[in-house]
């Protein structure tokens, strides 16, 4: 393993952000008077871990160039599927000189308000991982499952101390989230997120909890919410 990795990160913002429901991409949403999108490089640009950025958009995309980052960027055409856009990205960092044992941050368009102590945290667990790390928060409400059917109705409660929700960035080794997106690819699992690629092959990446501010812009109503923790950063 390379004394020094070098770090790769990349922001994923190729989606159609279908449950936010607005007319353009919901990485180009303006709050505070700045794209989502530009909002969450802002934040990357904050780690003094991060110089550079790859960003990897949809093959229609004529809005990223338009913009102004407070990173220096590079572009790639992402996929159909959230991971599939990671794929490509993994592919041209891989092109472009990555080694095996290097990292790669991979990190939501969607998710702004994610704070520079939480980005050096889980990029620190990567280095003393053979596989990787991921930002996550301990589940806070009781969870419900729910029987089949409308309208809804409890089944059972989830016990939940041992239950986080994931959140980005993720860091992994190159080499090893490429055999796993690989995999993925292979079987034709469904995944939502790169840790869950390494699950499947029965491989362990560290959990780092983080601030519980570091939402995704899902649902209309997240918008308020991230644009008020935005101004508390002001
Ligand atoms: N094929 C895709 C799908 C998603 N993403 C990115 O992955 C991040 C998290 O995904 P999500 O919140 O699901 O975004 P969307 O897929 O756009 O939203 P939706 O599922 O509501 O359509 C977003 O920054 C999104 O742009 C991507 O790069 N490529
Ligand atoms: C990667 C992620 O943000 C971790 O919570 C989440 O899995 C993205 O899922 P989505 O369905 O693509 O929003």
């Amino acid at each position: 393993m390379s004394s020094t990795p070098t770090l790769y990160p990349m922001i994923v913002a190729a989606g159609r952000g279908s449950r936010f429901g607005a007319q353009i991409p919901k990485q180009y949403t303006q709050l505070l008077g700045k794209t989502l999108l530009e909002h969450s490089i802002a934040a990357l640009a904050q780690s003094a871990a991060i110089h550079e950025c790859l960003i990897v958009i949809s093959k229609e995309d004529t809005t990223a160039q338009t913009l102004d980052f407070a990173l220096p960027v590079r572009y790639t055409t992402g996929g159909a599927e959230r991971w599939q856009s990671v794929q490509a990205g993994l592919t041209h960092i891989i092109e472009a000189g990555a080694a095996p044992d290097d990292l790669v941050l991979i990190h939501d368009a969607a998710r702004p308000a994610v704070s520079p102590q939480d980005i050096e945290a889980v990029i620190d667990a990567a280095h003393k991982e053979r596989y990787g790390a991921i930002l996550a928060a301990p589940v806070a409400d009781t969870l419900k499952q729910s029987l089949t059917g409308t309208p809804a109705y409890i089944e059972r409660t989830i016990e939940r101390s041992q239950l986080w929700q994931a959140y980005t960035p993720q860091v992994f080794r190159i080499g090893a989230l490429q055999t796993a997106l690989d995999y993925v690819a292979k079987t034709g699992a469904h995944i939502t997120d790169e840790a869950s690629a390494f699950e499947s092959m029965g491989l362990p990446i560290r959990l780092v909890s983080g601030s519980r501010q570091n939402i995704k812009l899902t649902y209309p109503e997240d918008a308020d919410l991230l644009s008020a923790i935005l101004t508390t950063r002001r």
